[in-house]
């Protein structure tokens, strides 16, 4: 999927949602465990009763190899239904890879082309040769962590070396890389009072915004100091909308929440 689409499906649904799909079998309600694939069914309800709030989903994939071989296939399984009954949703591999080029290229391979994701996070931390065998592959994204959600950001990232931060070298050398049209960031949205200074270096690239919901980011000043002039933002809730209910009705429940970000998102786009 080329950005442009991303933006126009954006403006379509009148949504910069993306739902997080971290499937955790102690969370999910009791009568899916026993069906045969209870990850699988769980990620279907919730993928039927939301895309038409969201453009985007995100599965995790801890929360699938923690699962072993059963959990992988079920990430199969939900990517391939996302990519056959709604292709015009952007998918995200939260995989955080990153190596030596020859081991990140057959890690390119297993998302992007066995997969079929549209996207995968990566850790820049190995630098311009574990990043650019993702940057390869023609359409393809590579979303870049450069300021996390987390606390433990504070150990590194803000540190300043050579006088400037290391997540702003992260953005600027970044933008050095063969292909680099083809990366995007990650930004927490509990680190809100940094967007501005990240805008002035990267003014149009996308950002996935992890963190509001569970982890407490406020939706209307990450937009604020955000948002570009192609909106350039995808805001990430994971358990605040596939944990709304751990009942019969979850899928219902998922979906008032994700409706409930929408037409805040909604609101927004049409200031
Ligand atoms: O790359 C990510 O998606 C990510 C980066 C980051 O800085 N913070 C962060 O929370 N995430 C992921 O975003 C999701 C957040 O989930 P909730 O806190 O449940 O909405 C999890 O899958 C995290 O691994």
């Amino acid at each position: 999927m080329t950005t442009q689409q991303l933006t126009d499906q954006i403006k379509k649904k009148k949504s910069f949602l993306c739902i997080g799909l971290d499937v955790d079998l102690n969370k999910i309600p009791k009568h899916l465990l026993d069906t045969e694939d209870p990850i699988f069914e769980f990620n279907k309800a919730i993928i039927d009763a939301t895309h038409h709030l969201c453009v985007a989903y995100k599965p995790n994939t801890a929360f699938y190899e923690a699962y072993g071989i059963k959990g992988w296939k079920a990430l199969e399984k939900t990517i391939q239904y996302l990519n056959q009954n709604h292709p015009d949703i952007f998918t995200i591999a939260d995989a955080k890879r990153g190596d030596i080029g020859n081991t990140s290229t057959m890690y390119a391979k297993a998302f992007f082309e066995d997969l079929a994701f549209d996207s995968v996070t990566i850790a820049p931390y190995m630098g311009k040769d574990s990043v650019e065998p993702f940057l390869a592959f023609k359409n393809k994204h590579t979303i870049l962590l450069a300021l996390t959600s987390n606390t433990g950001a504070f150990d590194f990232q803000t540190k300043s070396i050579d006088g400037k931060e290391l997540y702003k070298q992260v953005l600027e050398t970044s933008k050095t890389y063969q292909n680099s049209e083809n990366l995007m960031y990650v930004v927490g949205a509990t680190k809100a009072e940094y967007f501005s200074d990240i805008r002035k270096i990267i003014p149009n690239s996308f950002l996935l915004v992890p963190g509001v919901g569970a982890q407490g980011g406020n939706l209307q000043d990450v937009c604020k100091y955000g948002m570009s002039d192609n909106v350039g933002l995808l805001i990430n809730s994971s358990r605040g909308i596939i944990y709304a209910s751990n009942k019969e009705d979850f899928a219902q429940a998922a979906a008032n929440n994700a409706k409930a970000l929408q037409q805040q998102m909604e609101e927004i786009l049409n200031m």
